[in-house]
């Protein structure tokens, strides 16, 4: 039995779309990661699976198929098993990172509180700091104990909209691997929306791709990145070329994909498809080279710095 299944979701704002018939299964402990650019409605549709939206259409079930109640129907927008982390969702800026947590718990008897915050502290690594106030500690931290609050109480799901957006690259690398690690210890399922594809890669055991309130692909990561289902996909998920089919029949590769990942070209001396080197550019652990292939130019990528100017030999894999 899925934990979450969402059935032909769709909202709008006026005459606008905002969520447009989505659909979207989720087991026990697995994360799907949103992407899309701004306005794709990726707010929008956490709100609706967080019962704090009113669809228009379509339906949210959390567990053994129990339907989750719109806002309209009940006192209190929300359910107690789905937790939803905003953007602007902060701390409580007066009292300790542990303080904080505990008072997710308040209402729980003080002996099981303080064993489940000891447990949270620890498994989030944020028992170092948990006598700081928020202010002493570092945003990935900030964000850390956010998270931990919402998880304190057991929920089933966990929504998270753009997590990682304040953070610099390196508070990004340690918050994803952290995030992970209580998620899987504690087998919440989440769904996190950004727009940053990065961010879903080395996380996410599926990808979703939003543009206007619609999803346009959702698969696994890697197979969303290998085969995605149009340019649109192929661009927001990373570096792509875009060839014509003509033009890989020409050089005798008329069975493969349009979109050709940087990586898929390779250098081999002995190969008869020869290009021309446009430029080098240094990016860090690799060089991104240029080519040019008779009317046609690729990006592709080279550990070993070549020559502009140099002609090379190439094979594109599949
Ligand atoms: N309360 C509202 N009233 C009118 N239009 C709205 C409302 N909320 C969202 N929209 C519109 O719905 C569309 C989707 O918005 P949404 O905030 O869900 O997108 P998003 O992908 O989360 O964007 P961002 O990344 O900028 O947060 C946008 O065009 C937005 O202007």
């Amino acid at each position: 039995m899925s934990l979450l299944k969402i059935q032909n979701l769709s909202r709008s704002f006026e005459d606008k779309k905002a969520v447009s018939q989505v659909s979207i299964t989720l087991e026990k402990g697995e994360i799907l990661a949103i992407l899309g650019e701004s306005g794709s409605g990726k707010t929008t549709l956490l709100h609706l699976i967080a019962a704090l939206k009113e669809p228009d259409a379509g339906a949210v079930l959390l567990l053994e198929d129990k339907r989750i109640t719109p806002p309209s129907q009940k006192l209190i927008a929300g359910h107690p098993d789905i937790k939803l982390v905003r953007q602007d969702y902060g701390l409580f800026p007066n009292i300790s990172i542990r303080e904080n947590i505990a008072y997710e718990l308040r209402y729980y008897e003080e002996n099981y509180r303080n064993k489940r915050v000891d447990k949270l502290l620890k498994l989030s690594g944020l028992d170092k700091v948990q006598k700081h106030l928020p202010r002493e500690v570092s945003g990935g931290e900030q964000q850390r104990a956010v998270i931990v609050k919402a998880i304190a109480e057991q929920p089933k799901l966990l929504l998270l909209d753009e997590p990682f957006s304040h953070l610099d690259a390196v508070n990004k690398r340690k918050l994803k691997v952290e995030i992970l690690r209580l998620i899987k210890a504690e087998e919440v399922s989440c769904i996190f929306v950004t727009h940053d594809v990065s961010d879903a890669y080395g996380m996410a055991d599926y990808l979703a791709i939003m543009r206007k309130g619609k999803m346009l692909q959702l698969d696994a990561p890697q197979k969303v990145y290998q085969q995605p289902l149009n340019q649109y996909v192929a661009e927001i998920t990373g570096e792509v070329n875009i060839v014509s089919h003509e033009w890989l029949e020409s050089i005798g590769l008329g069975t493969h994909s349009v979109f050709i990942r940087p990586e898929q070209i390779a250098v081999s001396p002995e190969s008869v498809l020869k290009a021309q080197i446009l430029s080098v550019k240094f990016v860090g652990a690799y060089h991104e080279v240029l080519i040019q292939i008779g009317a046609q130019t690729l990006k592709m990528f080279s550990f070993t710095p070549l020559k502009t100017g140099e002609e090379i030999g190439i094979v594109i894999n599949t």
